[in-house]
């Protein structure tokens, strides 16, 4: 099994580019190979700059799919939609030209929604071309978080549901999240951390095994042929 390979920045600003570089050569090559790309970005405070560069890209971005790993479930207009702020930060330029696919639905809560979502996302091609997550400082990363009721079947290596409604008390709302299956078979698998505290938070994941107090570890441990790599920046 191929062990995570921990990528070191002097600073935000070039792990930014260096990733947005990484993320647009994988994206280029899906459409030269295949004629269109696949993308699953996280949400939270830590793409912005990421965003910012990969936005730039000069890809053809009508080809790219792009797809959140997890939304709270509040509409666009919430400051809290991760939807709103890949809008923002990443679709602001010349790729606005790519499709992004929303979860948020308007049902009132997610558990509603999922029939209509697991129709949407059964769709998406298999595996995604690159997954960008990134981690809580409670050792989440997209919407497994610890204490959720139904952990274990969303962090199913074999589980079917490409979908889950996710409820645990630090999540904030209600959430959504693509699944685990969904996320560690991409091409290329990344986890963007930033700060001293989530260098310590990573670092202690990786030396333990208890997945449900740190859900980030089914990602760290996941059997994959190549490595996760993990770009990190003080
Ligand atoms: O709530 C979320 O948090 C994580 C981490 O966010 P950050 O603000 O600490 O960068 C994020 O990866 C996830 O997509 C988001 O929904």
């Amino acid at each position: 099994m191929a062990e995570p390979v921990f990528h070191e920045y002097q600073t935000r600003e070039a792990l930014a580019e260096a990733l947005a570089a990484g993320v647009a050569a994988v994206l280029a090559g899906a459409i030269a190979t295949r004629g269109s790309a696949t993308l699953a970005v996280s949400g939270g405070s830590t793409p912005k700059l990421f965003f910012k560069h990969l936005g730039r890209a000069e890809i053809e971005w009508k080809n790219v799919e792009i797809t959140l790993v997890d939304e709270r479930w509040v509409p666009e207009t919430s400051d809290r939609s991760n939807h709103a702020l890949v809008r923002r930060h990443l679709l602001n330029g010349v790729a606005s030209a790519a499709n992004l696919l929303p979860f948020y639905t308007g049902h009132e809560t997610p558990e509603e929604a999922l029939d209509d979502l697991k129709h949407r996302y059964c769709r998406v091609a298999r595996p995604f071309d690159a997954v960008i997550l990134g981690m809580g400082t409670d050792g989440h990363t997209a919407s497994f978080f610890p204490g959720a009721d139904n952990l274990d079947a969303v962090l199913h290596p074999d589980g079917h549901d490409e979908v889950a409604a996710v409820r645990a008390p630090g999540a904030g709302e209600p959430r959504i999240t693509l699944t685990l299956p969904m996320l560690v078979d991409a091409r290329l698998l990344a986890l963007h951390i930033e700060g001293e505290e989530k260098r310590a938070i990573y670092g202690e994941a990786i030396e333990g095994d208890d997945v449900e107090a740190m859900p980030v570890r089914a990602v760290l441990k996941a059997r994959r042929t190549e490595p996760l790599n993990v770009f990190w920046a003080p």
